[in-house]
C-alpha cells in the first residue's frame, strides 16, 4: 500500500460487532485503500444492477455478497420493497446483518487525512460516537462533551449531563460534497476543503439531511427505521433513499429517547455523479421535500409505539394518510414500509426463552441511558 505505514494500521475496534455494508453497481477496487482499517471487518456487499455481472472483491476480505437474484430468493415477494438501480438497495444489508453496529460506505469513498496528515480511521471514530452518549435536550456549545479534552460548559444542567444512548453517527466528506443537482450545476467546481474538528448532537425535534455515504448506526436501537425507501427503476424518484431514512429515523430516535450525532469522521468522496442524470432522478424530490419535511416535523408518534418497529408501522400509516395527497407514490411507499418491517421481522425473529416463552432480546424499549419523556 503506497504511503501506508504500520502506525496507520490501527486496532479494529469491536470488529465482531460491526458489519460494513456497501452498495455497488460498479467496482470494489476502492477497498484496496481501506485495507489497513477495514480488513478485520466482515463486509456485506449489496450488488445492484445486472446480477449476471461478476463483481470482484479484493483478496483478504471476509464478505457476503448479495445480488438481485439473491434478494429475490431470500425475500420472495417482499423483495419488492428493496430499491433496484438506486444506492438505497443497501438497506437489504442492514436487514441480513446480525451485528449490533452497521457502517455503510459508498464505493467512491476513500481514506481522508486530517489536518496533521494522518489517515482517518472512520470506523474507530464512528464507534466512539456510537459508544458515547448524545445530548439532544440541551446544546453544549463546546460540542461533544464526551470527547477527550472537552466537557460540559458552565450553565449546562447536571440533570442532563448523563445524556442518552446514541443510535446514529453521521460522518462527512472532503472533496466532492453531497450536493443536490441544482447546486452541483451552479457550482460544478466547488470542493469541500474545510475540515471541522467537531462532533455534535442534532437537537431533539430538529431534522437533518442524512447522507448514506459515511454512516454508522446501532442496528439494535434503530435498525427497523433505517429503511432506504422505494427508489430507482420503476419509481418516480431516486437519490432520496437516505433522506427518507434520515427523516424517519430521526423522529423515531426523538420519540424513543435516542441521539443522533453528526461531524467527524471525514472520508474522501472522489467522484461527482452526473448532475444532469441526478436532476432527472431527484427532481420530484426537490418539490416533494417541501411537503415531506413539514410532515416529519409536525407528526407525533403515540406512546404505545415504544420500539423502532412499532414506531415505523405507525409512521407507515401516517405516511399514507398525510402524503398520498402529494402524490400516489406515497401510498406505495407506505405499503413498502410495512413490507420492509415484515421482511425485517422474518429475518430477525425475536429469540424466545423456551423456559418462560419470554422474548430473550425484546426490541429495545423507549428511554435508555436516561428515560427522558418523549415529546
Ligand atoms: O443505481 C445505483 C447507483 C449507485 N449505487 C451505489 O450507491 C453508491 C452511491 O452512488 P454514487 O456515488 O454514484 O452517488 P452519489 O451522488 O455520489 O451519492 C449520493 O447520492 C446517492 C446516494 O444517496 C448516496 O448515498 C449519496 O451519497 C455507490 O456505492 C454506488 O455504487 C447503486 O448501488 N445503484
Ligand atoms: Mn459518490
Amino acid at each position: 500500500m503506497a504511503g501506508y505505514h504500520l502506525e496507520a494500521i490501527e486496532a479494529a475496534p469491536l470488529k465482531d460487532d460491526v458489519d460494513i455494508v456497501i452498495p455497488t453497481i460498479r467496482s470494489l477496487d476502492f477497498l484496496e485503500q481501506w485495507r489497513p482499517f477495514l480488513r478485520h471487518y466482515h463486509l456485506i456487499i449489496v450488488q445492484d444492477g445486472d446480477p449476471s455481472i461478476n463483481i470482484r472483491v479484493p483478496d483478504g476480505y471476509d464478505y457476503e455478497l448479495y445480488n438481485r437474484n439473491d434478494i429475490n430468493r431470500i425475500l420472495g415477494p417482499r423483495a419488492s420493497c428493496i430499491s433496484y438501480k438506486d444506492g438505497g438497495c443497501r438497506c437489504f444489508g442492514f436487514m441480513v446483518s446480525k451485528k449490533k453496529y452497521i457502517y455503510t460506505i459508498d464505493d467512491d469513498c476513500f481514506v481522508a487525512k486530517d489536518p496533521s496528515g494522518k489517515e482517518i480511521n472512520v470506523i474507530a471514530q464512528h464507534i466512539k460516537n456510537l459508544e458515547t452518549p448524545s445530548t439532544p435536550h440541551y446544546f453544549n456549545t463546546l460540542y461533544d462533551p464526551f470527547r477527550d479534552g472537552t466537557d460540559f460548559v458552565r450553565g449546562y444542567p447536571f440533570s442532563l449531563r448523563e445524556g442518552v444512548q446514541t443510535a446514529i453517527s453521521h460522518g462527512l466528506w472532503l472533496n466532492i460534497p453531497d450536493y443536490d443537482a441544482p447546486t452541483q450545476l451552479v457550482k460544478p467546481r466547488e470542493r469541500n476543503t474545510r475540515y471541522v474538528d467537531a462532533v455534535m448532537t442534532i437537537p431533539k425535534g430538529v431534522l437533518y439531511p442524512m447522507c448514506g455515504m459515511n454512516l454508522a448506526f446501532n442496528r439494535e436501537l434503530i435498525g427497523p427505521a433505517m429503511y432506504f425507501g422505494l427508489m430507482g427503476e420503476g419509481q418516480p424518484i431516486s437519490r432520496y433513499d437516505d433522506m427518507w431514512a434520515g427523516w424517519a429515523a430521526k423522529v423515531v430516535c426523538d420519540h424513543l429517547g435516542f441521539g443522533v450525532k453528526t461531524g467527524l469522521p471525514y472520508l474522501w468522496h472522489s467522484k461527482a455523479s452526473n448532475p444532469f442524470v441526478n436532476l432527472k432522478k431527484e427532481h420530484k424530490g426537490l418539490h416533494w421535500q417541501e411537503d415531506m419535511v413539514p410532515f416529519f416535523q409536525n407528526l407525533r408518534l403515540s406512546k404505545e409505539s415504544d420500539t423502532a418497529t412499532k414506531c415505523y408501522m405507525e409512521l407507515s400509516k401516517m405516511t399514507k394518510e398525510n402524503l398520498t395527497k402529494v402524490d400516489p407514490y406515497f401510498e406505495n411507499l407506505a405499503d413498502a414500509m410495512v413490507t420492509w418491517i415484515e421482511a425485517w421481522e422474518e429475518l430477525n425473529p425475536p429469540v424466545k426463552n423456551e423456559a418462560c416463552d419470554e422474548e430473550l432480546n425484546p426490541p429495545v424499549k423507549k428511554g435508555s441511558v436516561k428515560d427522558v419523556k418523549a415529546k
